[in-house]
Formats: C-alpha cells, sequence, structure tokens
C-alpha cells in the first residue's frame, strides 16, 4: 500500500483527531508516536505524532523535519502539518517555525494556515477564529496554561512566528469555490506571500478548500481542512474504496478516565461525571508533588474497578487554581509536575488492570501515551466529532485520547457505551 499523505502533529490528540478525519473519509491511518527510527506502518496515511506544542522552538523544528524526512523517504505524495483548531500557539511559535522549516525542506514556498472546524465550532471569517459564539480571545482559551490565546485574528498571530509574509484568503472567495481559492494563492504566490490564513466557516468550504491545495507540497491547519484531501487522491486513481478502515480489536478491560486538560468542556465534563460515577478531584495546588498525587490517587482507586463503571481522576483546576500554582512553580514546572503525576496515575491503572482508558488534554495525553510506551494507535469508531477510540500498541489497550475542548458534557459516560 502506497504512503499518500503524511502527517505531522504537534501533539497525540490532534493526531488522533486528524488521524480521526481521514479515516472516516475513506483512508487507513496509522498514528506512530514520536521520529520513527524503523520502517513506516503500511497505511494510506501516517500521522506522526510529537509533542512539540510548546517545546523549545529549535527542538520542535529539529524534531519536525526528521519527522518530515521519514515520511517523504517512505513516498508520502503530500504533507500535512497539524496543529490545534485554537491555534495554540506563542509569539514564539511552533506553528510558524516548524511551517517555515517544512517548506524550506521540501522546496516549497507557500503553504495555507487553515485551523477552522466548523462541527467543532471553530470557523474563520476575515481571519479572525471563533470558538463557538465567541472570538478566540474571549472562549478560554485566553486562560489556557501553557498557551494563552490573546488575539483572535490569525494574520496577525501568524505574523509574529514567521519571517514571511501572511495574507489571508477571505470568506467571499471561499464562498467562490476551488478556482477562485486557486487564483487567490496563485496571486498570492506571484507576489511573494508565503503564508495564507483561509477563511472558512462550514465543511462546504474546507472541502473546496482541500481540493484547491491539491497541488501543494504542504498543507497546514487543524483536521478540519484534511477532509477535502482523500478525495484529491481518489481522484488521481490512487486510493481505493475502503470499507473496514476503522475496525479494531473487541474492548476489554476496566475503564477509567484521567484528565489533565484544564479546558472548559473538560470542567464541564468532570462537572456532569460526579452525579453518575466515582470521580477523584486531586488538588495540585495543596500537594504539589507528583508521588503523593499518585499514591492518593490509587490508594482511592482501590476496589471501585470492579464494579463495571468508570473511575474519573481529574487533576483538572479553574484558571484561579491554575494561576496559583503557575505563580508558585513557573508554568511549565506546573504542567510538568501535574503531566508527571497523571501520567504515574495512568501507568498504575492499567497495571490494576484498567483496559478502557480515556485521557483528556492533549499535553496530557503525550504524558500518558509515552509513559504507557505506547508505540503506534489504531484508529476505530469516533466517540464525538474529533475523538475515537484507538488501539495502542505494543499495550493492547483502548484508548481515547480526548483534545481538551472536545467532546459532549457526557463524553466520559458515552465514551464507554462504545464498542
Ligand atoms: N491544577 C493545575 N495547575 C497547573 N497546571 C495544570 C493543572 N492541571 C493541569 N495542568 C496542566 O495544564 C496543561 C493542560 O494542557 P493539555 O493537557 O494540553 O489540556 P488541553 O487539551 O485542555 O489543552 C497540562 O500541562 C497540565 O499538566
Ligand atoms: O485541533 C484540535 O482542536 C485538536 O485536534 C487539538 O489539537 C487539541 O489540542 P488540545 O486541546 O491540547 O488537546
Amino acid at each position: 500500500m502506497p504512503l499518500l499523505l503524511g502527517c505531522i502533529a504537534d501533539d497525540f490528540t490532534g493526531a488522533t483527531d486528524l488521524a480521526n478525519t481521514l479515516v472516516k473519509a475513506g483512508m487507513s491511518a496509522v498514528q506512530v508516536i514520536g521520529v520513527p527510527t524503523g520502517p513506516l506502518p503500511e497505511a494510506d496515511a501516517v500521522i506522526i505524532a510529537l509533542k512539540i506544542r510548546t517545546a523549545p522552538v529549535t527542538e520542535a523544528v529539529g524534531q519536525s523535519l526528521a519527522a518530515c524526512d521519514a515520511l517523504t523517504k517512505a513516498g508520502a505524495k503530500q504533507l500535512f502539518w497539524k496543529y490545534c483548531s485554537t491555534f495554540d500557539s506563542t509569539d514564539q511559535g511552533n506553528i510558524g517555525p516548524v511551517g517555515d522549516a517544512l517548506l524550506k525542506r521540501l522546496g516549497s514556498g507557500f503553504a495555507i494556515a487553515c485551523p477552522a472546524f466548523p462541527t467543532n465550532g471553530r470557523t474563520i471569517y476575515l481571519g479572525h477564529l471563533f470558538v463557538g459564539g465567541a472570538l478566540l480571545n474571549e472562549s478560554g482559551m485566553e486562560n489556557h496554561p501553557l498557551t494563552p490565546m490573546t488575539d483572535p485574528n490569525l494574520v496577525r498571530v501568524m505574523a509574529r512566528q514567521t519571517d514571511g509574509s501572511v495574507g489571508l484568503v477571505s470568506f467571499p472567495v471561499v464562498e467562490q469555490g476551488v478556482a477562485a481559492i486557486r487564483r487567490a494563492m496563485t496571486g498570492m504566490m506571484d507576489r511573494g506571500t508565503r503564508w495564507a490564513i483561509v477563511d472558512a466557516v462550514s465543511d462546504a468550504h474546507l472541502m473546496a478548500i482541500g481540493e484547491a491545495v491539491a497541488p501543494q507540497a504542504l498543507v497546514t491547519g487543524g483536521s478540519g481542512v484534511a477532509m477535502g484531501l482523500p478525495e484529491n487522491f481518489r481522484r488521481a486513481g490512487l486510493l481505493p474504496e475502503r470499507s473496514d478502515a476503522g475496525a479494531l480489536p473487541p474492548m476489554t478491560g476496566a475503564a477509567a478516565v484521567v484528565a489533565g486538560s484544564c479546558s472548559r468542556a473538560t470542567l464541564g465534563q468532570i462537572g456532569l461525571a460526579r452525579d453518575h460515577v466515582p470521580v477523584l478531584e486531586l488538588d495540585a495546588l495543596a500537594t504539589p508533588d507528583a508521588k503523593a498525587m499518585t499514591a492518593q490517587a490509587l490508594a482511592w482507586v482501590d476496589g471501585k474497578l470492579e464494579d463495571g463503571r468508570p473511575v474519573v481522576i481529574a487533576a483538572s483546576a479553574t484558571p484561579e487554581k491554575v494561576a496559583a500554582l503557575q505563580a508558585k512553580l513557573g508554568r511549565d514546572a506546573a504542567g510538568a509536575l501535574v503531566e508527571d503525576a497523571v501520567a504515574s496515575i495512568a501507568e498504575g491503572l492499567v497495571a490494576r488492570g484498567v483496559g478502557r482508558l480515556v485521557v483528556a488534554g492533549g499535553e496530557t495525553s503525550g504524558a500518558v501515551v509515552t509513559r504507557l510506551g505506547v508505540t503506534s494507535l489504531r484508529i476505530g469508531p469516533e466517540i464525538d466529532p474529533g475523538v475515537p477510540w484507538t488501539f495502542a500498541e505494543p499495550k493492547g489497550i483502548h484508548l481515547a485520547l480526548k483534545s481538551g475542548n472536545f467532546g459532549a458534557r457526557d463524553f466520559f459516560l458515552k465514551a464507554f457505551d462504545h464498542g
């Protein structure tokens, strides 16, 4: 099976989200954890999941280029750079610097940047990113523990992260469809514009944008804009019809949720779960010690895994509590402490027979998946938009990596009705 689409994702939930979109559109997809050292798995699309959203720029660029080389060596026809639908980044990067480095490595001078994901409420209008009915900087993302987003204008945000120029393919052009989008992009390339933020408020827009970028070496964005890409390969006669793209082994073992996400959606999901299943809320501010938090959680779980209901263990906290811990330890150390605790708890849960595990939070998922020694994830049925069940190798357990802001309020309950 020749590799068609080679993808690099800046976090693990994002990679799963992208893989899910591609599987739904009829591609087989495998998520690989970290820069591969051996041959890539056989699939139409390989998604290399990195944990570089908040890594130092040189490290993020280095890992991305190594991933790019592995994908191009394996014959990928097009590359996709996946970042968050809420454009999570800082003025230092890593969306711009990694994108610039990939363009250079691929010998290309232009790419789109389109994080839109209308199904999950992320739309872009006149360059401004909305989350549901709110501008990005009023959506709760302004309080994100690691990448607070305080500017909703993506042209401005991107311009702070690249030395290339940034333009906009605006709504009236996108509305006109594929040919108009292509004309706008050609005009930008002729003028030497390197990056085009592209407006999109519907899946129809994303399909048109996807078709328009078929000839480009690099496409960048959220998972939404990838929905049009499989059709390009089908049109070119490269992608056969597939009916079994999302099949996984049956689920076994006890059920659990671990959460390190402090996003509004996750806090709401924990709130609802409290009324239905055992929930332990850890207080990292009162006990800023990963070992002590782990011991507390594993003592609490004793005897609870056998009754068939999921248990929920959350280190998540309100913006005020997050700010207090960060003031005490510093932003990165606070994040790392909680990630370490949640990863150790997940490890303990799996050792105690958990075979179906939901992890809430992108960085948190990175820490958990790494701790569990997972090397690849096969993508299965979708629980809610952007979040599928996956089968983790070589552990042989089912994992659902939930992006902080994804999923309905009853996600932690409904996830276990699947399979
Ligand atoms: N109580 C807390 N105080 C400070 N940081 C926290 C707390 N709880 C979680 N965190 C950190 O916040 C970050 C949340 O990021 P992430 O897991 O990517 O969630 P999301 O998907 O919502 O962005 C992680 O680094 C996590 O360790
Ligand atoms: O694009 C998205 O929103 C997700 O795929 C994603 O990247 C999520 O990141 P986290 O919110 O940090 O989980």
